[in-house]
């Protein structure tokens, strides 16, 4: 499912308006009944319904959202900001029409409310949609203020909620705080934004006809969704052997560590990696083998182990941060000619030496918290949480790697700057252990995938997902163990992808 800033959508506007003939008046009746369909599944009909409309075309979707929960009997009334004269277009066709059929139709007089908020049950918000320009302005601010302010009225949005910007980059200063936005044919860019989640509240994307083709050329941003899970999810083969499904290789193993490492390759083990192998100072192989018998075990040894011997490989989990382990890393980075995951330990080393990635060819994998992505990237946690799009992308590009940003919602970027939204999972995964696990899991689909992009969207999808059904059935958001998401993979496995 395509994801898109404001000027990509225009431009699917236009093409499905200029190109393919839809007009413009048909696109917002069918946005303004997909979206009073999806309201009245959560409202009832004693409800005391508020639609407040803006004057473009986001209004224009809550004069048809208002006119179809009328027709059907729901006590529903229109809350213009705007003087009639000032709506155009096909807002002011549906406006038309709204008037003809007689529902309550009130607005802003001498800059007050004509009509109370306080004690609706439903407030809609259709005041402001991806036309947003800059902070809002009176009397938006204000009634906005008044709606957020109105605890016991369900609140819906309207594409998006008014006062955000539809674009990565934009701070909010007042926003509508709804309870479910329903978006119009692709969620946008801020959705995804971690600041902008309370305003946005539950997301629902309706279809409302508008064609994304025109939209092929450009570097694509998408959310991973199921359906791409089952398409994509590798195929066994009846006569495959454990070689068929990839040999591979974590590298790690600090003294102080050992849990990372074995946590990572039951991981890789349990999400169909054919054989894994850890690489660890000798000192804790005894330690860690009794929990990982299926692994074999090698000493950290450059000179002997082969890294290229293996299909892939993961770094940096329990590696430690010694000026050893640094250039054990760098040695490491030099040496591997086969796809390898950075992690942990490993992206902290890489910071002071980035550039060597320019000249790596074999495919690398970075995976980064926004802490340890910030650092790489020299810029702050927050400059980061505004704009993770762009800056990612622009890294990834530069540098040649895939960056899979973690967090609730983990945004995966290619080579060729793609980007792929996982928003799977929940808080539980929030605790020590999760890196590893995930680690593990991505390097086990990794072996088995044609497409590292597949393999990392797959593997950030079954990880979230394992998480969600484990704190559905058998856990808590609080109890949840990394490891315990290991031993939950099965169910997901057996449910997602059979
Ligand atoms: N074909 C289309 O174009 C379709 C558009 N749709 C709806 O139309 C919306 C976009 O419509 P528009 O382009 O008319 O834009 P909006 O409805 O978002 O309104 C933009 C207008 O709001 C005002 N405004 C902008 N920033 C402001 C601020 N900071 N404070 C106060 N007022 C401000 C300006 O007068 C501007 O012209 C979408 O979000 C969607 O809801 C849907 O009806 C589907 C079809
Ligand atoms: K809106």
């Amino acid at each position: 499912m395509r994801i898109v800033t404001a000027s990509e959508m225009y431009e699917v506007d236009r093409f499905t308006m200029e190109e393919v003939g839809l007009e413009g008046k048909m696109l917002m009746e069918n946005a303004g009944r997909a979206i009073a369909e999806g309201i009245m599944k959560e409202i009832s009909k004693q409800d005391e319904i508020l639609v407040l409309t803006g004057p473009g075309n986001n209004g224009g979707d809550g004069f048809v959202i208002a006119r179809t929960l009328y027709l059907k009997g729901y006590r529903v009334r229109v809350y213009s900001l705007v003087p009639e004269e000032k709506i155009k277009g096909d807002a002011l066709y549906h406006l038309n029409i709204l008037q003809n059929v007689g529902v309550p139709f009130h607005r802003l007089q001498n800059g007050e409310l004509a009509v109370r908020l306080e004690g609706m049950d439903v407030i809609i918000d259709a005041m402001l949609g991806i036309g947003t320009k800059g902070a809002l302005r009176s009397p938006y601010a204000e009634i906005v203020d008044k709606a957020n302010k109105c605890e016991q009225a369900m609140r819906f949005a309207v594409d998006i909620p008014t006062g955000l910007s539809s674009d990565e980059g934009v701070e909010t200063e007042v926003a509508f705080k709804a309870h479910k936005t329903f978006t119009v044919q692709c969620p946008k860019e801020s959705a995804f934004i971690e600041a902008n989640a309370q305003y946005y509240g539950e997301l629902e994307v309706v279809d409302i006809g508008l064609f994304t083709e025109s939209l092929v050329n450009r570097p694509g941003k998408k959310v991973w969704l199921k359906e791409d899970v089952v398409r994509t999810f590798p195929v066994r083969e009846r006569f495959s052997h454990k070689g068929s499904h990839g040999r591979g290789l974590i590298i790690g193993g600090a003294p102080n560590m050992p849990g990372a490492v074995m946590m990572a390759a039951r991981a890789a083990l349990r999400a169909g990696a054919g054989l894994v192998s850890i690489a660890a100072s000798h000192h804790l192989i005894s330690t860690i083998a009794p929990y990982v018998p299926e692994a074999t075990y090698t000493d950290l040894n450059l000179k002997t182990l082969d890294i290229d011997s293996f299909h892939a490989a993961a770094v940096g989990m329990g590696l430690g941060r010694s000026e050893q382990s640094a250039s054990l890393f760098e040695d490491i980075l030099r040496l591997a000619n086969i796809p390898i995951i950075i992690d942990a330990d490993g992206l902290y080393h890489l910071k002071k030496m980035k550039n060597m990635l320019k000249e790596h060819t074999a495919p690398v994998v970075l995976t980064p918290h926004f802490k340890e992505a910030a650092d790489l990237l020299d810029t702050t946690v927050s400059a980061l949480k505004q704009n993770p799009f762009s800056l990612t992308r622009a890294f990834s590009t530069e540098y040649g790697v895939y960056f899979l940003l973690k967090g609730p919602y983990t945004i995966i970027t290619t080579t060729d700057g793609d980007q792929y939204v996982v928003t799977t999972g929940n808080e539980s995964l929030a605790k020590g252990g999760s890196g590893d696990v995930l680690s593990g899991i991505l390097l086990g689909l990794l072996l088995q995938s044609h497409h590292i992009t597949e393999a990392l969207c797959n593997g950030r999808f079954i990880h979230g997902k394992t998480a969600e059904i484990l704190t559905r059935h058998t856990h808590s958001r609080y109890d949840l163990l990394a490891s315990d998401v290991i031993e939950g993979l099965p169910m997901t496995l057996r449910t997602i992808c059979k």
